[in-house]
């Protein structure tokens, strides 16, 4: 995003942020000539850099539109600050002319007539060793590939780099996600969350952006969107594959400039939000099928992590299902149950997890898994319930029962008894949940 943080008044609140983490280093960046082509490019791993056409510059552009010191870079949690060094042709961002300026890495500046992208230095991200414990905020993990994907994570403390989370659902994305903010230079600030798949596809931009009053029939009172109330914290976009193509440039344009239109308003507001995205798309599939914007891809994906499904990283199961324990207040779990877990294949990934481990603190037992290997071991539990002798409808009714049973002792454990919170989670209307517990004997616990 573009802007000056040292004129917004950020600066006092910056300096105490960075006082509580000692030892943040900016993410690099990688300077590549687009035009004219066929120049080195440039790694600025630390500290600042001059561009110029002349021998001496750090960072060398061989055009007759270049001035000797034409642009000065450093380096900073947001990306890189521009600085034009009193240019003959000028420093351009997004055809503007630019003195001085925070940019995001995934930005394109022109120096003179040179064309040159400030990207990510995405290989410092994958050197170095695996991070050394299996466990990083949070998120548990002994197996190589999450290791590695820790290493990042810490690498990425002293940035406020975009990132593109990729991984089936229930992998862990939005832990991903919430252990990025809190180990940024935003932490204290707020952390929004927004499904971009649950919004009703008209509401989307009046989610994200906010709306004036009278903006649309319905819109009876103004309203702050979540990048608003994101300001000086992150926003996690969740499932951002189903954002509709209508609203993409409006996001594209607040990554590039950190400047928002709210629907209907004539203004535009600063905020300074780090973005952190989500899917479980190929993105790239999306672009070449014309339903997501190239240009915002490459915006968004300026760091890409993906996270393997739990079935690639099997040796997690076992430490993730012990902390998974632990929260749902199971203290130990049997080593004939972590056994049974690892013999799952886990479809639904952590999630998965989570919910039998959950079920098992709750019952005792863990419940039949779905997948075609036990289905056969589901059928014959259900021949138990056959009784030729008795009618259909009393024999499926006395099923339900017991299926009612298991499911409302399993939703308790996942809510700790918090019945609005299973109303939301079954889908159930609040009071029809009430009678139904008390039905079962499980109101008050
Ligand atoms: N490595 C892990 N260690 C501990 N808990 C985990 C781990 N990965 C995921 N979980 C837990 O599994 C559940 C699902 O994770 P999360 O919601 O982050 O997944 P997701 O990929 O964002 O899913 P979706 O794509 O459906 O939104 C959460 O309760 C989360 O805390």
């Amino acid at each position: 995003m573009a802007h000056d943080p040292s004129e917004e008044g950020l600066d006092s609140a910056t300096s105490t942020l960075i006082h509580d983490l000692p030892d943040l280093k900016p993410l690099g960046a990688m300077l590549r000539i687009i035009e004219p082509a066929g120049q080195k490019p440039h790694r600025l791993a630390s500290g600042k850099c001059i561009i110029g056409s002349a021998p001496t510059s750090d960072f060398v552009v061989t055009s007759p539109t270049v001035s000797r010191t034409h642009a000065e870079l450093e380096l900073v949690p947001d990306g890189v600050r521009v600085t034009d060094l009193g240019s003959r042709n000028g420093t351009h961002y997004l055809g503007q002319r630019i003195e001085r300026a925070v940019l995001s890495l995934g930005s394109r500046i022109k120096v003179g007539a040179a064309e040159i992208a400030i990207d990510a230095d995405t290989e410092s991200l994958e050197e170095g060793a695996a991070y050394p414990d299996d466990e990083y905020r949070n998120i548990v993990g002994a197996s190589y590939a999450m290791r590695r994907i820790f290493a990042t994570l810490e690498r990425l403390e002293g940035s406020l780099v975009t990132v593109l989370v990729e991984g089936e659902s229930g992998v862990g994305k939005e832990l991903i996600a919430r252990a990025l903010h809190e180990g940024s230079e935003v932490f204290a600030g707020p952390l929004v969350v927004v499904n971009c798949g649950a919004i009703p596809r008209d509401l989307v931009a009046s989610e994200l952006f906010g709306h004036r009053r009278g903006a649309f029939t319905g819109a009876v009172e103004a309203r702050k969107g979540a990048f608003e109330s994101a300001d000086g914290g992150t926003l996690f976009l969740d499932e951002i594959g189903e954002l509709p193509l209508d609203v993409q440039p409006m996001l594209l344009r607040a990554l590039e400039t950190g400047e928002l239109r709210a629907v209907g308003a004539d203004g535009t507001r600063r905020v300074r939000v780090r973005v952190v995205a989500a899917t479980h798309r190929m993105l790239e599939e999306e672009v070449e099928a014309g339903r997501f914007r190239e240009d915002l891809f490459y915006r968004l994906a300026v760091v890409r992590m993906r996270i393997p499904p739990l079935r690639e990283r099997p040796e997690d199961i076992e430490p993730i299902a012990r902390r998974l324990a632990e929260q749902a207040g199971q203290k130990s779990l049997p080593q004939t149950i972590i056994e049974q877990l690892k013999s799952r294949t886990f479809r639904g990934n952590v999630r998965e997890l989570r919910n039998l481990v959950q079920a098992y603190a709750a019952l005792g037992y863990l419940p039949g898994d779905k997948s075609a290997a036990n289905e056969g071991a589901l059928a014959a539990a259900l021949a138990a319930y056959v009784d030729l002798d008795r009618p259909f409808l009393a024999q499926k009714e006395a099923l339900v029962e017991d299926f009612t049973v298991v499911y409302l002792r399993a939703l308790l454990a996942r809510t700790q008894g918090n019945q609005s919170a299973a109303a939301r989670i079954s889908g159930l209307d609040r009071t029809y949940l009430g009678r139904l517990l008390a039905r079962h004997g499980l109101g008050k616990r």
